[in-house]
This record gives structure tokens, sequence and C-alpha cells, in this order.
């Protein structure tokens, strides 16, 4: 994390969008590697844009509810230096990933967050916590009246942000960082690099 507030883009899949993320000012890049999604990459291309990462910017691998120590042993054959992990990961999930040395992201539902116990969120030896719509990469908005003044850790702001509204977001919430994937997309998949610049220039823009 830096002292500007940390950018995340995510679901890229081709250099150009890569570039175009770094370029922007992004301070992580993230590969999709849960199955089922328009944006899921191979390990092998994967590992590709990877090398294309600058040293000093994340390059996250977001995986859902895949065996931890297949999780480890794609992230370290890629190059990632952080995994969030969106699915039901378990406390010793998030401890494994940590021992093998990366950064960790727990992504959880705003709702479900909102439903956990103190103690429930204590057990969770993450880095970073990131709050994300119902379904994940579905460009849904999570509801800021139901999260204001309610999250006592360092979190990621996720879930339908855009460049248009992402400003108004942060204003509400005052997240330590936001996460956008299909917020800057021309099409289901399909990053678009004028958005993505946009996007970072709107969040660096708020004071
Ligand atoms: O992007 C996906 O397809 C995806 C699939 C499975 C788990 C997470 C996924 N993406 C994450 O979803 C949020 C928000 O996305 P959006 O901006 O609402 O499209 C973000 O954290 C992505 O990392």
């Amino acid at each position: 994390m830096t002292d500007q507030r940390w950018i995340k883009i995510c679901g890229l899949s081709t250099p150009e969008t890569v570039d175009a993320a770094v370029d922007a000012g992004a301070d992580a890049v993230g590969f999709v590697f849960a199955a089922g999604s328009p944006r899921t990459v191979t390990a092998d291309l994967a590992k590709e844009l990877v090398e294309r990462v600058p040293e000093g910017i994340d390059a996250v691998g977001v995986f859902r509810d895949q065996q931890i120590d297949e999780v480890v042993g794609i992230a370290s054959e890629v190059g990632l230096t952080t995994l969030q992990l969106h699915g039901r990961e378990s406390v010793s999930d998030f401890a494994r990933a940590r021992d093998a040395g990366f950064f960790t992201i727990r992504a959880v539902a705003a709702a479900d967050y909102l439903r956990e116990t103190a103690e429930q969120r204590a057990a969770f030896d993450h880095d970073l916590l990131l709050l994300d719509a119902a379904v994940p990469g579905s460009g849904t908005l999570v509801d800021p009246a139901t999260l204001a003044g309610r999250v006592d850790e360092a979190w990621i702001l996720a879930g339908g942000l855009t460049p248009a509204n992402v400003v108004a977001a942060v204003q509400a919430l005052d997240p330590d960082g936001v996460d956008v994937s299909s917020g800057v997309e021309s099409a289901r998949g399909v990053k678009d690099a004028a958005k993505i610049r946009s996007f970072v220039e709107a969040v660096r823009s708020i004071p």
C-alpha cells in the first residue's frame, strides 16, 4: 500500500491492457484464475503477462475455492506477488498463503462481512480485506449506505465501480483502495485502455 489510494485493475488478459493499466498508474493488476469467468486466464498466459509488470506493482491472482496448495503452486510458477482469495477459503488457507510468502487479500461479499462477528473477522490473518458485491465480476455496485462506518481495518472497495461512479463511492466510504474489472470493459471480458485511464485519473483526482 502507498500513501495514495491503492488502485487495482482486475481481469486483464492481454499485453496491451496490462501495459495500459501500468502506464495509467495502477498499483496492482489482477489476473482471474477462478473458473467460469469471461476473464479466466491460463497459467501460461498469466506468466507472460506478469513478466510485463514492473517491480513495485502488485501482480494479483484471483482464485476461488481451489485447493490452497494448488493455488500456491500456480502463483509461484506464474510469479504472482499477491493472492486474492475470493471464495470460501478457510483461516488455514490464508495462513498457508502467507507462510508461502504471498501478500493476501480476503475478498468477501459486503453483505456476508456485515453478518460476521468480530471474532470471525479476527480469525483471518490477511493483509487486506476486499469487499465486493454478491456476484464477483458482475458489475453490481455495493450500496454505500450499508457499509458506511462499519469497516475497521484496511480495506478495498470493489463491485460495480466505473470511471463515472468511483469518485462518489470513494467519497462516501473512504476505502484504502479500489478494485475494478467490468467497469473498465467495452464488452464482457474485454478491457478498454481508455476506460482504464479514466478510472485511474478519476481516483487520483480525489483529494
Ligand atoms: O472478474 C471476475 O470475473 C471474477 C471472477 C471470480 C472471482 C472474482 C472476480 N472478479 C473480482 O470481482 C470484483 C469486482 O468486479 P467488478 O468491477 O464488479 O466487475 C473484483 O474484486 C474482481 O477482482
